[in-house]
């Protein structure tokens, strides 16, 4: 079981720790790390955020560990050279275009939740994202016009088989759970979801079990904060799902509890070949202090062991260590308390 282990920047390496001392806790039999460079650090290392050795160590590995990249001593590189390239480009090689973030409501946490208890107590849902398309990906520049202004531009657009493959996956992920599908999109306006919302209503037919529904990304917004409960499985694409999933995590509480799962075609002696991270960034505001709550990652880890090593055992027992911490009280600054990374690694391992 070769997992490649890149912590990043700022709290991506802080987070990271923790969820490598909770996997070398299990004992996992042929269990091999090796770490490599990505963001910031590699790029003041190496030259570059994504290195050749860093790509080539990723393929050579059945799973990816991810911290996060991002630091303010790269805000003016280029767009290329900067940290957060490297996790869009591990991303794009490596085919990983069905994003899953999980999002539910931890017993205890009712009260931390941006919503009413009562509201957030109903929260268990899945944010199927689409992670190889959309505006990040497509032609983009910066140009001074004729009349002497600056022009930014980023095209957005997704191909019929693009939206097809993430929408096998929302459909599948559905019937894993409540068969309930909510499309989102923002097709009043918007071609790239016309061709969205056209793909799933004909993708569906091959779901017949599964009801499906649409709302628009403003829409899905408001009902998120209004009645959480409503949603099992969400399907939208790069943009819509990575603002969703930031405004998720606070309907539970906060964003250092929320995993992910980031997955393509390749499947490996074990599994599905994946990239395992938690949904936050590098956090510069806390970074190098201790005090970022590392269980997004730890719940990351878990999501490993179940996708890409099919270690379903294992995975849920990380899940209830990390279930029992909060139940017992364990709070970081994130969540009103004064526990720092490392003792609510401790927290999880005793827990364990
Ligand atoms: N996948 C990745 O590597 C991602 C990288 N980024 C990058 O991270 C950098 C910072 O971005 P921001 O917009 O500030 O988003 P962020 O997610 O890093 O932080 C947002 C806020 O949440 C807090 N926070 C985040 N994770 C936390 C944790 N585990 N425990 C406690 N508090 C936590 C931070 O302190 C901050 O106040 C940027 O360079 C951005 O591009 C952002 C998102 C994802
Ligand atoms: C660099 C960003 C696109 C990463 C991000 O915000 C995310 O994947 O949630
Ligand atoms: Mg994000």
């Amino acid at each position: 079981m070769k997992i490649a282990v890149f912590p990043g920047d700022g709290i991506g390496s802080e987070v990271t720790r923790e969820a490598v001392r909770v996997l070398e806790a299990l004992d996992l039999p042929g269990l091999t790390l090796f770490e490599g460079d990505v963001g910031a650090i590699a790029y003041h290392r190496h030259g570059h955020p994504l290195p050749q050795e860093t790509l080539a160590m990723a393929k050579a590995a059945d799973a990816i560990l991810f911290g996060a990249v991002g630091d303010p001593s790269c805000d003016n590189l280029e767009r290329h050279l900067r940290p957060e390239q490297a996790v869009l480009g591990l991303r794009s090689e490596l085919g990983l275009f069905s994003n899953l973030r999980p999002a539910t409501v931890f017993a205890g946490l009712e009260d931390m939740s941006g919503l009413r208890p009562e509201l957030a107590r109903t929260i268990d849902m899945l944010i199927v994202r689409e992670l190889n398309g959309d505006v990040y990906f497509g032609d983009k520049g910066m140009r001074t016009t004729a009349d002497g202004q600056r022009e930014g531009w980023d095209m957005m657009s997704y191909s019929e088989s693009e939206v097809r493959r993430i929408a096998n996956s929302g459909f599948q992920a559905a019937r894993k759970r409540s068969s309930r599908l909510c499309s989102v999109d923002k097709a009043n306006v918007l071609e790239t979801s016309q061709l969205w919302r056209d793909v799933v209503i004909e993708t569906a037919a091959e779901y017949p079990d599964v009801e499906l529904s649409h709302l628009y990304v403003d829409n899905a917004a408001m009902q998120l904060v209004k009645d959480p409960g409503q949603f099992d499985v969400i399907l939208t694409g790069n943009l819509f799902g990575d603002i969703l999933s930031d405004l998720a995590s606070m309907c539970v509480g906060s964003i250092g509890l929320l995993a992910s799962a980031s997955l393509g075609e390749r499947e490996t002696d074990f599994g599905t070949f994946g990239l395992y991270e938690p949904i936050h960034g590098s956090a510069p505001d806390i970074a190098g202090q201790g005090k970022a709550n590392p269980m997004a990652t730890i719940l990351s880890a878990a999501m490993m062991l179940r996708h890409s090593f099919g270690d379903e055992a294992q995975a849920a027992r990380i899940e209830a260590a990390v279930a029992m911490a909060l139940a017992d009280g364990i709070r970081g600054g994130d969540l009103g308390g004064k526990l720092g990374t490392s003792a609510i690694g401790d927290a999880v391992l005793e827990r364990l």
